[in-house]
């Protein structure tokens, strides 16, 4: 639907699943922008379960502040689009009744990549995650997939009013992505409800996919005392850099606020934008990130000023490049030229332990479809290689690691017990090879597409074991001493394909 105010009358709303730092520094400013030139919306946030978000806001009249921190640059902007918050968990029939009512149109979602439920195994929703499990028997729904199946469901009941699901994670296909959950939920439903929401999903829900970027920190004391310098007391302000790009398949089921008049651009290339993104963007920031743990770096930006690791961001970006289709007129050079700037921005103290949370979720967005390009191609991505290595090696023996700091991550405990074992074998070569497949291969942690890789998880246990003998310094040699956009290989481990 093209028409941004289309969708008929009466209230627009916007119901937004995840209230965290990047809506507010993202989707809440855009929309903001656009009702001035295109009509009222509003939005209404749903944080999961942490309250200090809609507390403050509510204490604060619902205003915040966004905080844009460029070298030299620090403009203040105050937000008003967020009218209304709630803490999901506290009012658990909420979620259902606000997805259900007839003036939401759109449920967008910023609820992390953890938030989806996706088997790392299959792709698909992982049935056997206890809060799926209890969502799929009827208990009030606690995951996000089945709290946006009941109230998709009531909704069907209730008016049948069509309505758009609008996915912001980096996720790749994140739109295609959570409509095939919703799929994979309703297929283990009981068989009447399950047809009634795939008929519905059919019909009336539209799940466009979308690329966001801006880079939004975690808010810290700091931040707040920047806002009150400005005269403002804000418990909740959020720092954001000054980039910002939101693109969108124009595909409403419902209307929407008028975005492009604010700067977003709709097109049917998403998917290209998305994967340039998610790969130069987040794939170097996990690579950046990691090193930087293992180099006892509290902040991305000062992994990013240190030669080896800068050197290591630049040739991971010559092998994700290659694996790129790009939209026309997107100036790849350009854009990593900027990206060096950006992971340089000391300012807003974003940090290696922030980037680097939920790794075995992230690296499987951001690394297997580019190593299967590789294969595909005859190459053998050694910098992608050194990702994985440099993940594992922080999650797998995290005593390990500068500092006593930690990275938090759904299978952390797995990863350590996998590294506890591997280190009873002889030496650094078979402790790095036996982690490298006792991870990837027995537990396909990035997807069993990857744990066929045979020269691939060959690479990440010769690089676990450079990460022993030499530490970051010795590994970033071995991986780029030849590298220039992924070695040459004996030939390719799988049949040729698209990109
Ligand atoms: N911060 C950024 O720079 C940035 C940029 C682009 C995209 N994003 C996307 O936005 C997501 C959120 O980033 P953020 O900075 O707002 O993080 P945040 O930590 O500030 O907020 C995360 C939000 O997700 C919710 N959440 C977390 N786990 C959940 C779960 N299992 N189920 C349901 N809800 C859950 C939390 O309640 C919270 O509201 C990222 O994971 C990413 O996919 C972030
Ligand atoms: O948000 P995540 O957790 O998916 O990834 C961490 C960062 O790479 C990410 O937040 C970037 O800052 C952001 O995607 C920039 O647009």
């Amino acid at each position: 639907m093209t028409d941004a105010h289309a969708g008929g009358p009466g209230a627009r709303r916007i119901l937004h699943l995840g209230l965290g730092n990047f809506h507010r520094a993202h989707q809440a400013l855009y929309t903001e922008d656009a009702a001035r030139s295109g009509g009222p919306w509003t939005i209404t946030g749903a944080a999961g379960s942490t309250r200090g978000v809609v507390e403050a806001l509510r204490r604060q009249g619902m205003r915040y502040h966004v905080l844009t921190l460029g070298p030299g640059q620090t403009d203040v902007r105050e937000v008003a689009s967020i009218t209304d918050a709630f803490v999901a968990a506290d009012e658990p029939g909420r979620t259902t009744a606000e997805i259900a009512d007839p003036a939401t149109r759109i449920v967008s979602l910023t609820v992390t990549e953890k938030g989806y439920g996706i088997s790392a195994r299959t792709g698909g929703l992982d049935l056997d995650a206890p809060a799926v499990r209890d969502d799929v028997a009827g208990s009030p729904p606690r995951s996000t997939v089945g709290r946006l199946a009941a109230g998709l469901l009531r909704r069907c009941r209730a008016s049948a009013e069509p309505v758009t699901l609008l996915s912001c994670d980096n996720l790749t296909a994140n739109g295609t992505t959570l409509a095939g959950l919703l799929r994979d939920f309703a297929g283990a439903m009981p068989a009447r409800d399950g047809a009634e929401l795939l008929a519905f999903l059919d019909e009336s829900v539209t799940c466009p996919d979308t690329m966001v970027d801006r880079i939004v920190p975690a808010t810290t004391d700091e931040h707040r005392r920047m806002a009150a310098e400005a005269g403002f007391d804000d418990e909740v302000p959020v720092p954001a850099e000054p980039f910002t790009m939101w693109v969108m398949r124009d595909d409403f089921a419902a209307g929407r606020p008028a975005w492009e008049k604010a700067g977003a651009v709709l097109t049917d290339r998403v998917h290209d934008y998305e994967t340039a993104k998610v790969r130069l963007l987040n794939g170097v920031h996990s690579l950046l990130a990691y090193l930087g743990m293992l180099t006892g770096r509290e902040l991305i930006a000062d992994a990013a000023a240190d030669p080896v690791v800068a050197r290591a961001a630049e040739r991971l970006g010559d092998e994700y490049e290659p694996t790129l289709v790009l939209p026309g007129g997107f100036d790849v050079a350009a854009y990593r030229r900027e990206l060096r700037e950006r992971f340089a921005n000391r300012r807003l103290a974003h940090g290696t332990a922030q980037v680097g949370a939920d790794g075995s979720l992230k690296l499987a967005q951001r690394v297997p479809g580019a190593v299967l390009w590789h294969r595909r191609h005859g190459t053998l991505p050694a910098v992608l290689a050194l990702t994985v290595a440099a993940w594992l090696k922080c999650l797998a023996h995290p005593a390990a690691l500068p500092g006593g700091r930690a990275l938090a991550d759904p299978n952390a405990e797995r990863l350590r017990a996998k590294g506890e074992r591997a280190a009873r074998g002889g030496t650094p070569e078979r402790r790095g090879h036996e982690l490298a497949r006792l991870c990837l291969r027995e537990e396909a942690l990035l997807g069993q597409e990857l744990g066929g890789q045979d020269e691939f998880v060959a690479a990440v246990g010769e690089l676990l074991a450079e990460l022993e003998r030499g530490g970051v310094a010795a590994a970033v040699e071995a991986a780029t001493g030849s590298s220039a956009g992924g070695h040459r290989s004996g030939g390719p481990d799988v049949p040729s394909g698209g990109p």
